[in-house]
């Protein structure tokens, strides 16, 4: 689909997110095209299409969405190997400016129930040495789709967290609530056309979430590290479905779920 012209609405939905949101994904930050950094000048963090599979998620629309992210650098180590990481293209070399390449097997991602409110964490996260650890939660754009400027034959999903970062953090397991759709992916004349539309997103992305329906979902457990048993004692209000129990991390690796 081509750009339609015109001006763009700044802020994109409504007041409060609506069904299907929020949709919650996991996963490892894998190795994409390597062109979000160099060519675009706006690097893209990609996680495993996996997850959009499962829960009757598959027929998800491509586009560009919003919401909040987080990252646990925790699982870089575990999921570093010099040779190789695991990846959206069949390219598998290590990416050039990093040190950390995430080298995990990519679960199959299972089903979670939806969510009505943003869940509290019933327990603050401790680092390997007990002391409290609270993840920071980034603003974040996302693009679901082929990326037609470039044709690719993979759908895949490419996260932008509003943060600059001094280093790579390919291996990290992020966390993502998807609260709003902004637009459909298009194709474009030109590279500056693209990166033009995708700074645009940005804005309209950091307004929306600004508005106070949407920052509350900045606390939610799914981000902040609580998945395990999360939501028995919580206020009902305050509970994912009470079904939570099920959701987490396998055998160390972060998983990719949809709800
Ligand atoms: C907010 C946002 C909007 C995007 N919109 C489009 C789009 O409309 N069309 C398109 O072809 N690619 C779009 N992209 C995808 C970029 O082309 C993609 O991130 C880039 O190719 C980097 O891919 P890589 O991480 O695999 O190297 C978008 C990316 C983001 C983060
Ligand atoms: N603000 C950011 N948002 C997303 N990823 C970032 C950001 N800053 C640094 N990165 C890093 O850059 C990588 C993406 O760079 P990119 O050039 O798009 O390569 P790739 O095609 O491998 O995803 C991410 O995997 C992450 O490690």
């Amino acid at each position: 689909m081509v750009r339609p012209d015109g001006p763009r609405d700044p802020i994109a939905g409504p007041d409060t997110p609506q069904p299907p949101y929020p949709l919650k994904l996991r996963g490892p930050v894998i190795k994409g095209f390597g062109r979000g950094s160099k060519e675009l000048g706006i690097p893209t963090a990609n996680i495993p299409i996996t997850g959009l599979n499962i829960g009757g998620h598959e027929n998800l629309d491509s586009g560009i969405y919003y919401g909040f992210a987080s990252l646990d650098k925790s699982t870089i180590a575990q999921n570093t190997s010099s040779t190789s990481v695991p990846s959206a293209t069949s390219d598998t070399s290590p990416p050039t400016r990093s040190s950390n390449h995430a080298v995990i097997d990519l679960e199959p991602p299972s089903s979670t129930p939806s969510s009505a409110a943003p869940s509290r964490p019933l327990t603050p996260s401790h680092d390997s040495t007990g002391s409290h650890k609270t993840p920071r939660v980034y603003p974040t754009v996302l693009s679901i789709g082929y990326n037609p400027y470039y044709k690719n034959t993979h759908r895949s999903i490419e996260i932008h967290l509003l943060h600059t970062f001094d280093a790579d953090f390919y291996g990290a397991t992020l966390s993502l609530v998807i609260l709003g759709f902004i637009r459909p992916e298009y194709d474009y004349v030109s590279k500056d056309a693209l990166v033009e539309d995708i700074r645009e997103d940005i804005r309209i992305a950091r307004r929306s979430l600004e508005r106070p329906a949407y920052e509350e979902w900045r606390g939610d457990s799914w981000l902040l590290g609580e998945f395990e048993g999360a939501g028995a004692n919580e206020e009902p209000t305050r509970r994912m479905g009470g079904k939570e129990g099920g959701v987490g991390q396998k055998d160390g690796v972060g998983i990719c779920q949809m709800e």
